[in-house]
């Protein structure tokens, strides 16, 4: 059996594609792959993605494809999937995660901890810019452009002596390039980060069984609560929400971190449910950030985007 596969242009979403097909053709002896490429605004648009209003557009374009029965199925990063798919479509597989956290990655080898003052450090996310300015008051946080490998190149130029990135897209990447990683509690990371969605029609049984053969439930249900939550909260690009799910033996804890948008204030819940039961954890998380007042919290990330988006 022949499968099409969709997939965006960039070299992530290419990687991201291979190493699916990879680990498909293990489970699935005589199955043959072939990449369709779909080139979106998003590949060709060098402005950071949260400064597109709606999140997932990319890959909704991407996903259209899978509708329209041009490809059976699409790959794309979990974290930039919108909380809604098309009815039509499911995410028929989520495969183990990668690594969840963040790096610093910077030309002299400098850590965040010993990097100079006024140092310039790059990063397309908001949530970042505020998690770096809370732990290095005495540098400065600037939006960097580009694909990844053209913000680790820049991180040599003149413009900028370090950036931050997440592990699990230079890894499935294989850049050479040294980096230290960033601890969690301090960079909460985005919800969903380092997972792969696999996206099919949800009437095409047959291709979801064979996608199932690579799900692997702990990823799966890890996701269900960070997204559970977000949706609750209803994070968006909008407001920076750090989000991170852990399951171990029949339960899951869930950390979730909320910032004012001067970075001042933070709000940190931690709870541990059932893990099979994700929905009500995420579901407990997020009444639990708004009795302890997220919605003040979100208050002016509004205007905040609009500054970063025009400095
Ligand atoms: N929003 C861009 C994006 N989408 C997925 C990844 C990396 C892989 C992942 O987090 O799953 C990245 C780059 C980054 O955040 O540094």
């Amino acid at each position: 059996m022949k499968y099409i596969v969709g997939a965006r242009g960039s070299q992530l979403s290419l990687a991201q594609t291979n190493w699916v097909i990879s680990e498909l053709k293990k489970v699935n002896p005589g199955s043959e792959y072939e990449i369709k490429s779909i080139t979106t605004k998003g590949d060709t648009d060098s402005r950071p993605l949260f400064t597109i209003n709606q999140k997932g557009i990319f890959e909704k374009e991407v996903d259209r494809a899978v509708s329209q029965k041009e490809v059976d199925f699409a790959v794309h990063s979990l974290k930039d999937v919108p909380s809604e798919l098309d009815e039509s479509l499911v995410i028929a597989c989520i495969p183990k995660r990668e690594a969840v956290n963040d790096v610093f990655i910077s030309s002299d080898g400098s850590s965040l901890e010993n990097i100079k003052k006024g140092a310039v450090i790059g990063t397309s996310s908001l949530r970042r810019a505020v998690q770096v300015s809370r732990k290095r008051p005495d540098v400065t946080v600037k939006p960097i452009r580009g694909n990844i490998e053209t913000r680790i190149k820049k991180t040599s130029g003149e413009n900028f002596d370090a950036i931050v990135l997440a592990q699990a897209g230079i890894s499935r990447l294989g850049v050479d390039v040294k980096f230290s990683p960033l601890p969690i509690n301090d960079f909460s990371p985005s919800p969903g980060q380092g997972a792969i969605a696999i996206v099919a029609r949800s009437d095409d049984t047959n291709t979801i069984s064979m996608l199932k053969k690579i799900e692997d439930s702990d990823s799966r249900l890890e996701i269900e609560a960070e997204r559970a939550l977000s949706n609750y909260v209803d994070s968006g690009c909008r407001f920076p929400l750090g989000a991170y799910a852990k399951s171990s033996g029949t339960e899951m804890t869930l950390t979730v971190t909320a910032f004012s948008v001067d970075g001042k204030q933070s709000l940190h819940v931690t709870k541990t449910g059932s893990k099979n039961d994700p929905a009500s954890l995420g579901k407990n998380v997020g009444e639990e950030l708004r009795k302890k007042g997220v919605n003040d919290l979100a208050l002016n990330w509004r205007e905040k985007v609009e500054e970063w988006n025009t400095t």
